[in-house]
């Protein structure tokens, strides 16, 4: 033999390789970068029980050779011997977590597939054991054609074994079966390996499994996961009510209260009209949020949003995302801005465009309000029957509105504007467990205050700002407030365009200072009625709704859902976007598309509305 072999560990991302690397090779190991990238390449010497000294060299964790980050590229590489001045392997040591072999299985079969000598360490098997698997080696040998050596590199169990293995590999000919495996057909292929391999199971494991049948079955699993978030939208109304009468109330009896204790005039209006009508509107609708966050919380820590984002891996890459983008388009739900962040490690750069691009979509958090007073005012809160109740079906359907939109901008951006292939995607799937009720706790405060805080912030200063407009020049008697007011003439220039889409100058005018925040739609709808009201109606503070209701039609108030399922509103958002995408072009093109769409939708809502005759 010429030069020294070379010995690479690869598998997925914490399967144990370093800790294997450390325990076979001990103090004897130098770091280095590869060339060119900043993921570190770790090499180190160990003498095989034959004698032989070898290279072993620890690689990043992969998920598949077809790299789609830099670490998985580094794996790529260094397997097919493409950094230059550096050798390939000469034997790959694939290592599998055995408490979660079906999933490293995937991989392992594509290195395995490449026909190099090849090591299986079937590593953390303390981990299993402790879990209540117990796995043949001998059957997994058989399935994959290659030695299988138990290990547990923390405490250095099955290393002499390891060693003997690697000394024997041998170069094999994988079966043309193996090679023409496409990623689907390993998952499946993976799952019959390790049923066959798995010995036994704890009861709660086999719980556990029976559950992940029925929850990621292609079409049960749907059916249930839809089930699921129907519930959860219908009680958004049905448990908040008593919460948010308690708190429209209290809003109320404030109201009256400074309204007794001031003289007329502008302070009065202005914390009347402005502070609280207008912040107030808001703030009722915190024990909504809290309600279907306490859901959106319980549902990831039992484990059930990452089975979730399995089942929706396949409509993902259907419209050319990749499973990648689920969770930057699931924080979405809370606010489109973490979620576009989160998009940072989506590795393609067309993937990660055309996420970032359709986030906004995703129904956030801030357009709840904007949906549930429309809703409360608008829909009859009947039931439609099985305990089904209409204002919660009407906010499901906008929730899947947004979903269904972005998937079909999605679909058209990627053959489009943001063309290329979809890549796979591989996720881990946590254990299930039940929430705990102090994250839970400390999870539903955080959301309650960011809600607050934008209450406070940004929400309060733009309602001031709006009354002041609405407020001078002061009108003559006679004529209205309204009409007369700085706000009232913006408005006026913007009803012209939103006239078609059914919209009428109030609408028009809520939509300008929404576009610093979506909530604000509502806060300015009810200070700019408020105002518009003045002093005669104002006997008692009187509820949004019910002046919505005196004002607009149905299919108007359909028509305003609609834009706000599509409509940009949010100057944050755009920030980000223009942020993360090192540009105006991007957050222009977002702003445009997004318009386009809101004004098609709400156009079509209302005419659709009004010729239906509602
Ligand atoms: N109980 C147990 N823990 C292990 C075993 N092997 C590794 N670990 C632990 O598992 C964790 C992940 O191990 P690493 O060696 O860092 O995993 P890796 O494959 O190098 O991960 P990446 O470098 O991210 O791809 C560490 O906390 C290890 O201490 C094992 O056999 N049993
Ligand atoms: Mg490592």
């Amino acid at each position: 033999m010429s030069r020294q072999r070379k010995v690479a560990l690869v598998g997925n991302p914490n399967a144990g390789k370093s800790a294997l690397f450390n325990a076979l090779t001990g103090a004897r190991q130098k770091i280095a970068n590869y060339p060119g990238v900043t993921v570190e390449r770790k090499s180190g010497r160990l003498v095989l029980p034959t004698g032989e000294p070898v290279e072993m060299t620890d690689l990043p964790g992969a998920y598949s050779l077809d790299a789609t980050s830099p670490d998985e590229e580094v794996t790529a590489k260094v397997i097919a011997g493409q950094f230059t001045g550096e050798a390939a392997p000469d034997v790959l040591v694939v290592v599998l977590d055995a408490s979660n072999l079906e999933q490293h299985l995937v991989f392992a079969q594509e290195v395995l597939a490449l026909g190099k000598p090849t090591v299986v360490a079937l590593n953390m098997v303390d981990l299993a054991e402790r879990d209540g698997l117990v796995i043949d080696p001998a059957v997994l040998q058989e399935e994959l054609g290659v030695r299988v050596v138990s290990t547990v590199a923390v405490r250095r169990r099955g290393l002499v074994e390891l060693a003997e293995a690697i000394a024997s590999a041998e170069t094999r000919h994988p079966g043309p079966g193996l090679t023409a495996l496409g990623a689907t057909e390993r998952r499946v292929a993976a799952h019959a390996m390790a049923d066959a391999a798995i010995l036994s199971e704890s009861k709660r494991h086999r719980l556990h499994a029976r559950l992940d049948k029925v929850l990621l079955h292609p079409w049960f699993g749907f059916l249930i996961m839809m089930a699921v978030f129907f519930v959860m939208f219908q009680a958004v109304f049905a448990w908040a009510t008593p919460f948010a009468d308690a708190l429209d109330a209290g809003a109320s009896w404030l109201h009256d209260s400074v309204k007794a204790a001031l003289p007329p005039g502008l302070l009065r209006g202005l914390l009347t009209d402005g502070v609280i009508s207008g912040v107030g509107a808001v703030i009722v609708f915190l024990p909504q949020i809290v309600i279907l966050f306490a859901f959106i919380l319980a549902l990831e820590a039992s484990g059930y949003m990452a089975r979730a984002a399995f089942l929706m891996d396949r409509m993902m890459s259907f419209v050319g995302l990749s499973g990648r983008s689920f969770i930057p388009l699931l924080s979405s739900f809370a606010c489109a801005i973490p979620g576009i962040m989160a998009t940072r490690s989506i590795t393609d750069p067309k993937d990660r465009l055309t996420t970032i691009l359709i986030a906004p979509m995703m129904t956030c958090s801030a357009r709840l309000p904007v949906y549930a007073v429309i809703i409360g005012a608008f829909i009859p809160n009947t039931a439609v029957g099985g305990g089904v109740h209409l204002q919660g079906l009407v906010l499901f359907a906008l929730y899947v509105a947004g979903i269904v939109g972005a998937m079909v901008v999605a679909l058209v951006l990627r053959s489009t504007v943001t063309k290329g292939a979809a890549s796979g995607f591989i996720m881990e799937l946590p254990k299930y467990q039940l929430p705990r009720l102090k994250d839970m706790a400390l999870g539903l405060w955080q959301r309650a205050w960011i809600f607050l805080r934008r209450a406070g912030g940004i929400i309060f200063t733009v309602t001031v700002v709006l009354w002041v407009l609405l407020n001078f020049p002061q009108a003559k008697p006679g004529e209205s407030q309204v009409d007369a007011s700085i706000a009232g003439h913006i408005a006026n220039g913007l009803a012209v365009v939103v006239e078609p889409i059914g919209f009428n100058r109030d609408m028009a005018l809520a939509l300008i200072p929404a576009m610093a925040a979506r909530e604000v739609a509502v806060s300015s709808l009810a200070t700019t009625y408020a105002v518009d009201a003045g002093d005669d109606e104002d006997k008692q503070a009187v509820e949004l709704g019910d002046r919505l209701k005196g004002r607009w039609t149905l299919p108007m108030a359909l028509a305003f859902l609609a834009w706000f399922v599509f409509a940009p509103q949010c100057m944050s958002t755009i920030a980000v976007t223009r942020r993360e995408t090192n540009g105006w072009k991007w957050p222009a093109f977002m702003l445009a598309y997004l318009f386009g769409l809101a004004y098609i939708a709400a156009g079509a809502t209302y005419w659709i509305a009004v010729s239906a005759g509602l």
